[in-house]
């Protein structure tokens, strides 16, 4: 861990913690769970005689919590967990036990030996009947000598793909007592003599993944931009082959594919940090919302942070491979940074709600909108969605000499998710009406119900992207952005190219033209690149790259670097005259024979 986290603000200034816990360590450290989800879970589901007791000592890191929900056996499926919370009105404790091998707590972040408790996501039974999965917290080891508890089995789960140096863990419980307060109370409550009361929202204890989906958004654009800040770095010192012939190797950033690999990222970078802004606002005012009592935003928030988070992790994953690859055998080094950068952000397309399921969860609300259109019904007048029941153009314009803030782009865009979004639903009903049931009807649905969720998450990160860039004063800054804002439209516009060409809407030759608006604007982009990513102001110790250095001096440090490595310790390495050396002199002799 580069520096020892000072005490931290629980205010809801989320996104600060989140950005302090991201920047702390980029590939993870101790305290990330504690922050991003355990507290997160106090804030919002315990009542307040639990948040006195626990949320000063969270802040002041008296304690070290994770939040274990995922299983060796169920990560996505939550109604399917296995580990019981059994009530004993008796000793009014909850009993808490892992029935099997595939209960076991399995993955949760610093579970293995950091956390001495867990928010622990538990089947409730009370008076002989379960009520779902409940958060409950729970102390798994001494405070003083960080030993487990009884009855308490824990460890770390092994090497994994990256972010080795979080200890993803694991954990079991056999017949563990814990006192009912344990059961986090705002919502859903367990009284003293066993009796169950509902909470207003089923779904409201799952508020802890929603705000990690929230704040991904603008992980993955923080991905982006670092490493397109490396990648654009890099390319604009690396000099290799010539254009024109005699006139001396050119910058790789000269090159109109190294701008079309790098320059997209950028700009994707921009619009995911803009949309995650959103996001993380919608967030917190939908928490406030239902400190208050009103839950209606919450169907907007949990289908808009799924479908967010799924389509931003995507192409982070797709951004950073590209910027990688197009920093040649360099960029394949550890000192590249990107083999760090690459296995932290990957691992958000799995965590927090394997992308698929969360695109699916979109989609059963892009059903219900679509059911609501195909009823006749008027729009809810919410900006989110409400374009789907307007009627767009019926044909694409975005050739049309003049295009006011993007608006015939931003039109193809609510097209095709519009088309997407009723076709499928129709072929749903259809599929029933030949009697499938509603879930085969919906598996036989499932890709077509991603694409239309991408659809609609397309039109939110591009309207989100023009309405930002509109409200920027600063006319140099802003052309600036319009020129990353026009390849990112464009570049999106031949992305899903094959929708908006399906059914006519948009032709041949206005590809053709959307083509020309990505290289005008590439043109337009290289030589303000450095000066754009520079603005980002990532220390060196950030971006973990010889090759994104803000002084460019790459290859003395590349040297350096290499120099450095434990295996450069002696200039014949230990183990050598045993087995190569022997090798080499027993073939020599073979030879003489
Ligand atoms: C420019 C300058 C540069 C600056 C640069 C930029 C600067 C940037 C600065 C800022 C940088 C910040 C960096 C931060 C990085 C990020 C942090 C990283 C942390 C890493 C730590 C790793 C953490 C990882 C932790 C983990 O991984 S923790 C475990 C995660 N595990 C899951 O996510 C399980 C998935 N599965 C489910 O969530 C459920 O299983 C399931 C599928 C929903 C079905 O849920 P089920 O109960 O079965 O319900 P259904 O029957 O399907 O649905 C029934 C009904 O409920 C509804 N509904 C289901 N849910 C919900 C819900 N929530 N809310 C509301 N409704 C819901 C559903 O809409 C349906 O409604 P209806 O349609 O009926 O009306
Ligand atoms: C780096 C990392 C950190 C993590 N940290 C934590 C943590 O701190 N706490 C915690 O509790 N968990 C954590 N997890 C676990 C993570 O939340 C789960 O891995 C994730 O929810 C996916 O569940 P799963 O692994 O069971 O995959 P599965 O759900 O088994 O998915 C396997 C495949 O089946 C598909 N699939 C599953 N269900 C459906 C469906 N209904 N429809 C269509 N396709 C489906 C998926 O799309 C996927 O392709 C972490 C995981 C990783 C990789």
């Amino acid at each position: 861990m580069e520096h020892a986290p000072k005490a931290i603000d629980v205010t809801n200034d989320v996104e600060m913690r989140t950005f302090n816990f991201f920047t702390m360590g980029i590939d993870g450290h101790p305290l990330g769970l504690h922050l991003d989800m355990a507290i997160p879970t106090i804030l919002n589901n315990a009542d307040e005689e639990q948040q006195k007791d626990w949320l000063p000592k969270a802040a002041n890191r008296e304690f070290i919590a994770t939040y274990a929900q995922t299983e060796m056996g169920h990560g996505t499926n939550l109604k399917k967990l296995e580990t019981t919370a059994t009530y004993d009105p008796k000793t009014q404790e909850f009993v808490l036990n892992s029935p099997t091998i595939t209960s076991t707590k399995w993955w949760p972040g610093n579970l293995g030996k950091s956390s001495n408790y867990a928010v622990v996501m538990a089947q409730l039974y009370t008076q002989g009947k379960c009520h779902g999965a409940h958060p409950f917290f729970v102390q798994l080891r001494d405070l003083n000598t960080h030993k487990p508890l009884k009855g308490i089995t824990v460890g770390d789960i092994g090497p994994k793909f990256g972010m080795n140096t979080v200890d993803n863990g694991f954990l079991q419980f056999d017949h563990v007592r814990t006192p009912r307060r344990s059961m986090f109370m705002k919502h859903a409550k367990v009284l003293p003599d066993g009796r169950y009361v509902p909470p207003v929202h089923d779904k409201l204890n799952y508020s802890a993944m929603v705000f990690i989906r929230a704040a991904i958004v603008s992980g993955m654009a923080y991905h982006l931009l670092v490493t397109s800040t490396i990648a654009v770095r890099y390319s604009a010192i690396r000099r290799q082959g010539e254009i024109t012939p005699g006139a001396g190797e050119v910058k790789v950033l000269d090159y109109q594919t190294q701008q079309h690999r790098i320059f997209p990222q950028l700009a994707r970078g921009l619009a995911f940090r803009l949309s995650g802004q959103y996001i993380m606002k919608l967030y917190t005012q939908t928490m406030d919302d239902i400190r208050n009592g009103d839950i209606s935003a919450v169907p907007d928030l949990h289908a808009l942070s799924c479908g967010l988070k799924a389509v931003t992790t995507h192409h982070a994953a797709l951004g950073l491979e590209q910027c990688r690859m197009a920093c040649g055998g360099h960029g394949y080094s550890q000192a590249s940074g990107f083999p760090l950068h690459y296995s932290v952000a990957v691992g958000a397309c799995t965590y927090e709600g394997e992308n698929m399921v969360m695109l699916l969860q979109t989609a059963r609300h892009l059903m219900k909108i679509a059911k609501a259109i195909r009823a006749g019904q008027s729009p809810k007048s919410n900006k989110i969605v409400d374009y789907l029941f307007h009627k767009g153009p019926p044909k694409c314009l975005i050739d049309q000499a003049y295009d006011t803030n993007y608006r015939n782009v931003l039109e193809s865009f609510e097209h095709l998710a519009r088309r997407q979004t009723l076709e499928v639903y129709d072929k749903l009903v259809q599929l029933q009406q030949q009697g499938r049931n509603y879930e085969q009807a919906w598996n036989d649905c499932a890709v077509e119900l991603c694409k239309a969720t991408r659809a609609h998450v397309r039109t939110f990160l591009a309207r989100t992207f023009v309405e930002e860039i509109d409200k920027i004063s600063d006319l140099s800054i802003k052309s600036v952005l319009q020129d990353l804002l026009q390849l990112y439209l464009y570049y999106e516009v031949t992305e899903c190219a094959t929708g908006l060409l399906e059914d006519g809407f948009m032709t041949g030759q206005q590809h053709k033209y959307a083509k020309k608006k990505i290289y005008e604007a590439l043109e337009k982009i290289r030589p303000n690149a450095v000066s754009i990513v520079d603005s980002f102001d990532f220390q060196d110790r950030e971006l973990h790259s010889v090759l994104g250095r803000r002084d460019g001096n790459v290859y003395e440090n590349l040297l350096k670097w290499a120099q450095s490595s434990p295996l450069n310790k002696t200039d014949v390495l230990p183990f050598h005259h045993k087995y190569l050396g022997k090798m080499m002199e027993e073939a020599r002799q073979r030879s003489k024979i």
